[in-house]
């Protein structure tokens, strides 16, 4: 493995780019997809099954971490790599958006954010140089800036406020993430709707020669449409041998047309919470297994996944198990839904490289289209 971190762009096709990241422990083929792994565990899944579907790297969140169990506690145990037993990569993220979307009572100052824990109302307060340590202590390989992501639609004063900070808090990130060659500590790209400030914010981070770049500010409710432009906006202004990481991103069709335009990484809830409720992503489109419909369907969901939960089960006792509220279906669902999100980056990366891209997104898209799956 690697000592330091490195990114290498090993084909391109168009503004599509395969790519790999090499890092002490272990490598990350791009475009890659972390499945998200918020307190430590991504819910309904052992860890061997994680890799077992083809996950380089999962996301951590600090917000959630450092309010249970606490990040000093996490280091105790060794880390969270230990703690958790995934001993590869590790992004987390600084927990600017979820203080803001989950805490109670916050505040947000040139200093930082201070709020109190929505599991308890405990007060805390995060800093940029405190978030950089809490990921630190959580052994963190992938570290994200702390920033303010705007909520859309928003002022054009307050969207530029916003960016303002988070470049403030960016150089103060930098400082303190200090010279840790084996990690990387990534910028975050705001400015909500706005190109100007999109390019503005994206060009100060460029000059602050960061190991890798995040597009933030987005998927926050916009259109699909407000999203591609902000992407064919920021990522020309972004250094072309550096990671492009879409924060929270997406559903298969939004991680598509976001390789298109230059991204390399993303993260989303939505293959592991739809498996929760019982929701199905296939070759052929989404399968909502609470639906009647499927309770004398003997079908698996698609007979040439190599995924056991995909290939092995009967769409009746899937029903069966969502209906019941049985643990396996949560499970069964989860996992089948990472194999197919890891299926179609593998999907994705073999297409760039045979310079087909464009083609065989064609073709994934009309197979969801396909109807009565
Ligand atoms: O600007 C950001 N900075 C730090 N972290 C972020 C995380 C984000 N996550 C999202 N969107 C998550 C959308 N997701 C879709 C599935 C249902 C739950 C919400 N935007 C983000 C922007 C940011």
């Amino acid at each position: 493995m690697a000592e330091t971190f490195s990114f290498e762009v090993l084909a391109t096709d168009g503004k599509a780019r395969r790519g790999l990241v090499s890092m002490p422990r272990g490598e990350i083929r791009t475009p890659a997809f972390m499945p998200v792994g918020t307190g430590g565990t991504v819910k309904a899944m052992y860890m061997d099954q994680v890799r077992g579907v083809g996950a380089d790297i999962i996301l951590g969140n600090t917000y959630h971490l450092m309010l249970r169990p606490g990040a000093e506690r996490v280091a105790r145990l060794g880390g969270l790599h230990e703690f958790a037993r995934w001993p590869y990569p590790i992004l987390t993220d600084s927990g600017g958006f979820q203080v803001m979307s989950l805490s109670k009572l916050r505040k947000l100052t040139e200093q930082g954010v201070t709020f109190r824990s929505h599991i308890d109302g405990a007060p805390y307060e995060m800093s940029p140089e405190r978030s950089i340590e809490i990921q630190g202590l959580l052994d963190s390989d992938i570290q994200m800036q702390l920033d303010e992501c705007t909520a859309l639609p928003a002022k054009p004063k307050e969207i530029e406020r916003a960016m303002e900070l988070s470049l403030r808090w960016a150089e103060r990130c930098k400082a303190a993430f200090g010279d840790q060659p084996g990690k990387a500590m990534f910028g975050i790209v705001q400015g909500g709707d706005s190109a100007a400030l999109r390019v503005c914010s994206a060009q100060a981070l460029k000059a602050m020669d960061l190991k890798g770049y995040a597009v933030g500010g987005l998927a926050v409710g916009e259109p699909q449409p407000v999203m591609l432009e902000m992407l064919d906006i920021t990522c020309p202004e972004l250094p072309a041998d550096k990671p492009r990481y879409l924060m929270g991103v997406g559903t298969p069709d939004d991680i598509l047309k976001s390789v298109a335009r230059g991204i390399d990484m993303f993260d989303c809830v939505m293959p592991t919470r739809a498996g929760r409720h019982g929701l199905a992503y296939t070759r052929r489109g989404k399968v909502n297994l609470r639906n009647a419909r499927h309770a004398d369907d003997p079908r698996p969901l698609d007979e040439e996944s190599d995924c056991p939960a995909a290939r092995d089960y009967s769409r009746a006792y899937l029903h069966h198990l969502v209906r019941s509220q049985e643990a396996l279906g949560a499970m069964l669902l989860t996992w089948n839904n990472l194999s197919y999100y890891q299926r179609l980056m593998q999907d994705i990366r073999a297409a760039v490289e045979a310079q087909a891209f464009d083609a065989r997104a064609a073709e994934i898209t009309e197979g969801w289209a396909r109807g009565d799956i």
